[in-house]
Parts: C-alpha cells; sequence; structure tokens
C-alpha cells in the first residue's frame, strides 16, 4: 500500500468535450478522413493535459491524485468494455493479432459499419448523456484488449501530473450490459463477474506497476433498482470487492475509491463499508447523509462526500452542505469533498457567458466554479468557521434569487393554481379515431418521419451568421424558407403520406424552445456532450415561464400552404424540455412542467386554428427522468404524464396528437405510454431488434404507434428487404390498423445521400407490406 492519502478536494470527473468543443472537432475530422489517427491522439492527449493543468490552476492536487483521468473518446462504459476485450461476436475480427483492440475497432463499435449494427445507445441512468451498451453472452472471452488505462496516465505523469485512473466497476459494468442476440435464453449478463474479476484484477496490478496511487471505479448501477433481489445485488458486490480490495492488496494495486453516483446506496452501503476499500464516495446531492451507525462502520475507509452537485448549475447552497459536513465528521475517521457526479454533465466555465445578465450570471456555478466550491468546503473540515464569508456570500445570493423579479410571474401562477382535472382530459380515444381517420383518409400503415431532416452546414452556418449579425433576419428566414420547401418536395417525391416541415429553423429541439419562452436564458458556449461528437447547449430555466407570442405557427402553415399532404405540427414536451435544461431548483418540477405545458397548449390551440390537422409533441425524455428507485415512479409518471396532457388536451377531437419516444427502453413504462392518451407513438425500436412491439402487445396498447424500423444513429442504410422484414414483425405483433411507418428518430444527425436512399427503402417496404396485406385478405 502507498502512504498516500486521499486528497482533501477533488471531483469525479471533468468535462471531456475541451472549452471549444476541440474533441467533437478532432473526431469529426478525424471520421470525415480530413486527419489521421496519429493527429486525432496527439489532439486529445494536448486536450487531456491542458485539462489537466487547468484543474492544477484551479487548485486540485495534481500530485495527489486529485485530477481524475476521465477522458474517453467517446464513451466511458465502451471505453471499459475494450478494455476488458468484452466485444459481441459480430465483431470479433476487431482484433489484432496481438488479441488487441485499437482505435479502429473502438470506432467500429460505436459507429458501425456497412455490414454491422454498432453497439445499442442508451441514457446513462436519469441524465442526457448516453452510453454504448456491452453485449455480453456465456461465451464472450474477456481479456485485457486495451492499454490507453496505463499508457495515459504514464504519459500524464511525464507531463507532471499524477492522475486517478478512471473505469466503470464491474458490477456496474455488467448490469449495464445486455445479454447478446446470440446468448441464449435467460442469460443474464451479472452470470458473469467471477469471470470479469481476474481482467479487472490485472488492470489494477497493471495500473500499480505503471506507479498510480488511487484509482476511481465507478458504481452507480448500485444506487438504482436492479431486476434483482437486493440480496443478490449485495452478494454481487461483496464478490467483487471482497476479490479487488481485500484478496488483491497493495503493492500489487493502487488505493481504490469507488463511486456510487445519481443516488443513494441504500442496503448497500454496509456490505461496501466491509470490503476493505480505501475510499468510498457518496452521492449526498441526489441521496442523503447516512446514519451515524453506517458511517462508523466505515473505519478506516475514508468517506469522499459528493457535496458538490455534478449536474445541475446552481450556485452551491454552501450553509446547507456544511452542516451535512459536520455531520458527517462526528461519525467518520477519514472525511474528504468532493462532486456528486462527473462534472461532464454541466459546462466548462461561466466566466464563458459574459453575454448573460450578470445577476443571472452571480447564480451558476458550472465545471470550474464547481472545483472552487468543492475546495471552499474541504477548508472546512475540521474548521466550520472558515468559510464563513463564503457561506454568507452563498446565502446573499439565493437570496437575490428568491427576489428577483421573473422568478416568480402572478399571472402564470394565478394559471396554474386555477387548473382543474377537465384540463387534463380529452373525449374518449375510440371516438377521436374515428373522427381523425375521416379528416386524415390515410392509407393502411401510413409513413411518416419524425421531424427533422439533415441539418445541413449551410444551415448551421446561416444561423451562425445570423447570429452574428451578418445576415439579416429576413435574409435568414428567406433561406430557411428555401429548405422549407425542398424538404417538402423532397418528400412529395419519396412518396411519404404524413409530411413534416424539416426543423431547419432549430438549432436544437429544447434550446429552440427556450429562447422563445419567458423565464430561460441560453449559453453561447455551454456545451455539453449529449454523445460522442454530438453536444447541447442546455438552456438555463431559471423563472416563471410563460410564452410571448406563437412560436412555431407561422413555419407550419407556409410548410402546409406547399402541399395537399398532412403536415404535422412539432413541438417538444413539457418534460423533454425540462429534461433537456437547467432546471431552477427552488419549486417542485411538478410546477415547472404544469408552466411550460400551459405554454405549449397555448402554441397547439394556435396551431389548431391555423388549420394543422396532425400535432406531435416529442417526449423523448419521459423514461429519462424516471426515477432510479421503483418508490418514486408513481408519483413522477403522476406529474409527468399529467403535464403532457395538460400541454395536448385542448384540441378537438379530429386533431390528431401524436408523440415521439427515443433513447429509451421503455418496456418498463408501457403504462404511462398509454396515460399519455397520445393518439398515435413513435417509438424508438430498431437498434434494441424491435422488442418494444412485443411490450405493446402484451400491454394489449390499442392507439396507433410507429415503431421506428429505420435506426437513424447510423450512416448505415438500411435495405428495403430488411425494413420489411422488421415491418412484417412489427405486423405480427401489433394490429395493422394501428400501425404506422417511421424511422426511430429525427433525421439531423444524418446527411442527404443516406436519408433519401433509407426513406426510399422505406416507402417501398411499406408499400411491399401494404401490398402483402391485401393479398392474404383477398386470399
Ligand atoms: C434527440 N436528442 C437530443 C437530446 N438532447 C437535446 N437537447 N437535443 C436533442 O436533439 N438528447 C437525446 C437525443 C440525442 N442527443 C443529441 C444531442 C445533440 C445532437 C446534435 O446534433 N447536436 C449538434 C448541435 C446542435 C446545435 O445546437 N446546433 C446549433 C449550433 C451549431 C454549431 O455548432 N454551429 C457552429 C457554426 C456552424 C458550423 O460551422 O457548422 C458554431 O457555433 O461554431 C445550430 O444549429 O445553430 C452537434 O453538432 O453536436 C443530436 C442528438
Ligand atoms: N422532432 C425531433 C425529435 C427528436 S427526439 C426530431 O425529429 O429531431
Ligand atoms: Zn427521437
Amino acid at each position: 500500500m502507498t502512504d498516500k492519502t486521499f486528497p482533501a478536494a477533488t471531483i469525479l470527473g471533468y468535462p471531456r468535450i475541451g472549452p471549444r468543443r476541440e474533441l467533437k472537432k478532432a473526431l469529426e475530422n478525424f471520421w470525415s478522413g480530413a486527419s489521421t489517427a496519429t493527429e486525432l491522439e496527439q489532439t486529445c492527449q494536448d486536450l487531456r493535459h491542458r485539462s489537466y493543468a487547468h484543474l492544477t490552476k484551479l487548485g486540485l492536487d495534481a500530485h495527489a491524485s486529485a485530477v481524475p483521468a476521465s477522458f474517453s473518446y467517446y464513451d466511458q462504459v465502451l471505453d471499459t468494455a475494450v478494455t476488458l476485450g468484452a466485444v459481441p461476436s459480430r465483431f470479433a475480427d476487431l482484433f489484432d493479432g496481438e488479441g488487441k483492440l485499437g482505435l479502429d475497432a473502438y470506432f467500429t463499435l460505436a459507429r458501425g459499419d456497412a455490414d454491422r449494427a454498432p453497439l445499442e445507445m442508451t441514457k446513462w441512468f436519469d441524465t442526457n448523456y448516453h452510453y454504448l451498451v456491452p453485449e455480453l453472452g456465456p461465451e464472450t472471452v474477456f481479456r485485457l484488449a486495451n492499454d490507453w488505462i496505463v499508457e495515459n496516465f504514464t504519459a500524464a505523469r511525464q507531463a507532471g501530473f499524477t492522475t486517478r485512473p478512471v473505469l466503470v466497476g464491474p458490477v456496474s459494468f455488467l448490469l449495464l450490459s445486455k445479454a447478446a442476440n446470440d446468448a441464449g435464453a435467460g442469460f443474464e449478463p451479472l452470470s458473469r463477474l467471477a469471470d470479469v474479476l481476474p481482467v479487472y484484477a490485472e488492470v489494477l496490478r497493471a495500473l500499480a506497476a505503471a506507479g498510480v496511487e488511487w484509482v476511481q471505479l465507478e458504481e452507480p448501477a448500485l444506487v438504482a433498482d436492479q431486476d434483482l433481489s437486493e440480496g443478490e445485488l449485495a452478494a454481487a458486490v461483496q464478490l467483487a470487492y471482497i476479490a479487488l480490495a481485500t484478496e488483491l492488496q497493495a503493492p500489487q494495486r493502487p488505493r481504490l475509491l469507488v463511486t456510487s453516483s445519481y443516488g443513494s446506496l441504500g442496503g448497500l452501503l454496509p456490505v461496501l463499508a466491509a470490503s476493505g476499500l480505501d475510499a468510498l464516495h457518496l452521492d449526498l446531492v441526489n441521496g442523503t447523509v447516512p446514519a451515524a451507525a453506517e458511517l462508523e462502520a466505515l473505519g478506516s475507509t475514508v468517506l469522499v462526500a459528493g457535496l458538490v452537485d455534478g449536474q445541475n448549475i446552481w450556485k452551491a447552497d454552501l450553509a446547507a452542505a456544511a452542516a451535512k459536513l459536520r455531520r458527517l465528521e462526528e461519525s467518520v475517521e477519514g472525511l474528504a469533498v468532493a462532486t456528486s457526479t462527473s462534472l461532464f454533465h454541466v459546462p466548462h466555465d461561466v466566466e464563458q457567458e459574459q453575454q448573460l445578465d450578470p445577476v443571472l450570471r452571480s447564480w451558476l456555478a458550472f465545471a470550474d466554479q464547481k472545483v472552487d466550491e468543492v475546495r471552499t468546503l474541504a477548508r472546512a473540515v475540521g474548521r466550520p468557521d472558515a468559510i464563513a464569508a463564503e457561506v454568507a456570500a452563498a446565502a446573499a445570493i439565493l437570496e437575490t434569487r428568491r427576489q428577483s423579479p421573473g422568478v416568480r410571474q402572478s399571472a402564470v401562477r394565478a394559471r396554474t393554481g386555477g387548473l382543474v382535472p377537465a384540463d387534463f382530459t380529452r373525449d374518449e380515444f375510440e371516438s377521436r379515431w374515428t373522427a381523425q381517420q375521416d379528416v386524415l383518409r390515410l392509407p393502411a400503415l401510413p409513413t411518416t418521419t419524425i421531424g427533422s431532416f439533415p441539418q445541413t452546414r449551410d444551415i448551421r452556418l446561416a444561423r451562425a451568421r445570423a447570429l452574428k449579425g451578418e445576415l439579416e433576419d429576413a435574409a435568414y428566414e428567406q433561406l430557411m424558407k428555401e429548405e422549407i420547401k425542398r424538404v417538402i418536395e423532397l418528400q412529395e417525391e419519396l412518396g411519404l403520406d404524413v409530411l413534416v416541415h424539416g426543423e431547419p429553423e432549430r438549432n436544437d429541439m429544447v434550446q429552440y424552445f427556450a429562447e422563445n419562452l419567458d423565464g430561460f436564458d441560453v449559453t453561447v458556449h455551454g456545451w455539453v456532450q449529449s454523445y460522442g461528437s454530438r453536444c447541447t447547449r442546455p438552456s438555463i430555466l431559471w423563472g416563471d415561464v410563460s410564452r410571448l407570442a406563437p412560436i412555431t405557427v407561422p413555419w407550419t402553415r407556409y410548410a402546409q400552404s406547399l402541399t395537399e399532404k398532412p403536415v404535422k405540427g412539432m413541438l417538444t414536451g413539457p418534460v423533454t424540455i425540462l429534461a433537456w435544461s437547467f432546471v431552477r431548483d427552488d419549486q417542485p418540477l411538478e410546477e415547472t412542467a404544469n408552466q411550460v405545458a400551459l405554454a405549449l397548449r397555448d402554441e397547439i390551440s394556435d396551431l389548431q386554428e391555423a388549420g394543422t390537422k396532425i400535432i406531435q409533441v416529442d417526449e423523448p425524455a419521459l423514461r429519462e427522468l424516471l426515477p432510479l428507485r421503483r418508490r418514486d415512479h408513481a408519483d413522477y409518471l403522476r406529474w409527468s404524464v399529467g403535464s403532457f396532457k395538460l400541454a395536448t388536451s385542448g384540441v378537438a377531437a379530429a386533431t390528431q396528437i401524436h408523440t415521439h419516444l427515443c433513447y429509451s427502453e421503455f418496456g418498463e413504462i408501457i403504462d404511462a405510454i398509454d396515460a399519455l392518451d397520445a393518439d398515435v407513438t413513435s417509438i424508438e425500436a430498431a437498434r434494441s431488434r424491435m422488442e418494444v412491439v412485443q411490450d405493446l402487445e402484451q400491454h394489449g396498447f390499442a392507439r396507433g404507434v410507429g415503431p421506428g424500423i429505420y435506426d437513424i444513429h447510423s450512416p448505415r442504410i438500411p435495405s428495403a428487404g430488411e425494413l420489411q422484414e422488421l415491418l412484417s414483425a412489427a405486423v405480427a405483433h401489433v394490429p395493422v390498423r394501428q400501425l404506422w411507418v417511421n424511422p426511430d428518430c429525427g433525421l439531423k444527425t444524418r446527411a442527404y445521400p443516406e436519408t433519401k436512399a433509407s426513406l426510399e427503402n422505406l416507402v417501398e417496404a411499406a408499400r411491399t407490406v401494404r401490398a402483402s396485406l391485401v393479398d392474404s385478405l383477398a386470399g
């Protein structure tokens, strides 16, 4: 064992995209062939070392393992899978002659290739980050197949930084994995725990040999209810950490920190406390301070208190955090301060946002400011008075927030305060459905898309120029109208049945609405990684929300004027607007969601007034915000479903309401999807091989449904035959009268050539299956 103690102040991870999205640009250049692998590696090494130097300058101790090596080229779960050699059999040829997986193999797993679908992508806990899902089976061979974790440590040390390498821990790795297609019935990834532990031990030995003092194993899956009993989970945790922390001893391994972000460990805390870990992190923002006896059981294990919120951007309430610290001090031997989660959920630095109102800016802490908050709290350990001035300053800021105009608007409060049950209900579904069929007169298996068409570089550049004042508003509007016209013409040519305007005028499906609603502000550089190279700038929802004027109506009206076919109105739902923004933390989410819902209800009413017959309200984040503990589900689903219904219940029976869900597994919330009472739901399905249609069938889902048959997350063009197969699978499980044909999600991240070709195939597949249905009826 080294004699190094755990650093007093640390963070669990830092944004890896770079202050100016350097990683995004480097990746996209490499993927397009504009740069070489060596150039990408060099850029990323520079990025890592610059961020270590920056964190050192901000006061983290670069010689005491206070700086986590949390970089990833694409995703931290993929990094762990590649380190362990855990790849599905369809990618077996990616290993080189020495059994290693290199950069090309890594990106093939992430993005697929012409013949192979990539790993599935899904939500990382209740966040807007998406990880790649490892696929395991009884035959998966685990072996140390990639040495980046060691190489990066060594290179950083040569540059003067003793970092703390980070890996997803063994129990979470297996719980986050899924059974491979060829795994056989009933296979559970966690059954491979005993096989994966020797490779973790090998990694730890290699890290120790390289001079690593502390390593961070992340176990976030332990804070979420799983499909196994607490006893089974406890046994797995015990097996894993007795093996890695007790049986494997220093100097064979570095000191071990296990982290537990996004919630409370509950009954697993005593298990981890008894496992011989050197340090254990608790999330004390999403979770609560454990009882004294549980803390005392930690003995010599250092408690790393996650007191600073890694997921939201409000300045910390230092008085409340310091009070928690005092309770911890009474019961533990060793105490350090950290963030609740990695900081990759928040942008780099609020000082980059000089355009924000200085009062609002003074309320905010991005990653760099959070480093400061962690250091401040660390100074209070054993000396609470040492931070009295900082505590007073934080309290004054909270008071300014409370008093600030705009935070409470009486007109908005009067509306939410006056809501009655009738505001949340429509006519009965069957009669609506009949009224809608009369108006719409669509063929069986109607084809449509989810809303966005490719956001071309020209569109983004035009918007960037308009923002800089280089392009007049009228000229920008004209360019967007030309794009809408092209998109409508293309859909007519393709023969789609229900059209969209393509969303060219939207920078992002949430930010666009935030820019047009009162109560929000937006950032310029506040980019946060969503997956791979894709980023968003979560908006700041700081005050009461209301609609200043119609937002989407002119664009939708224009698009509808170009075609006889129905054009869907396209809005983002209240839950998704909340989930993908940084939301005020001074009132229940339900109140905020209802404020957003009322603003959308007004927009929907105006769309209907303008002649729009189908209005889609996207709720891709409905599943994302589902609490990690089952006991909290019912309350969440009550208010989230309620806010969707509040937004959509003001329309006539003949107006068809669609919704769209993606990026999650939905089996668990089919009841809630049904309760949304949307007439048609399009839902992600292609990447998970249409698993959802079986859930729908079991549930007896009776509304319209479009299980996405074209996986838009990859440039791969699905053949008409393949799409036809997926559609036939859907027909086998869902009555034809309910079925719609559509891609998995919007097309904004795709380019035109693959979009056109894929949609041609999609329309052809729908026609073929339609014809076969007619034949079978005739036969
Ligand atoms: C559907 N998804 C979304 C999620 N969250 C959101 N907030 N939005 C979503 O759509 N979560 C779940 C899924 C999957 N996640 C994503 C996230 C992000 C993207 C995506 O395509 N992001 C784009 C950025 C989009 C954007 O904000 N565009 C702006 C700014 C564009 C820009 O970079 N401009 C340049 C200048 C122009 C140029 O040189 O190209 C600049 O500012 O420097 C806009 O269009 O105005 C991304 O590129 O990462 C997809 C799915
Ligand atoms: N209407 C949006 C939904 C994405 S989840 C789009 O098509 O991009
Ligand atoms: Zn989607």
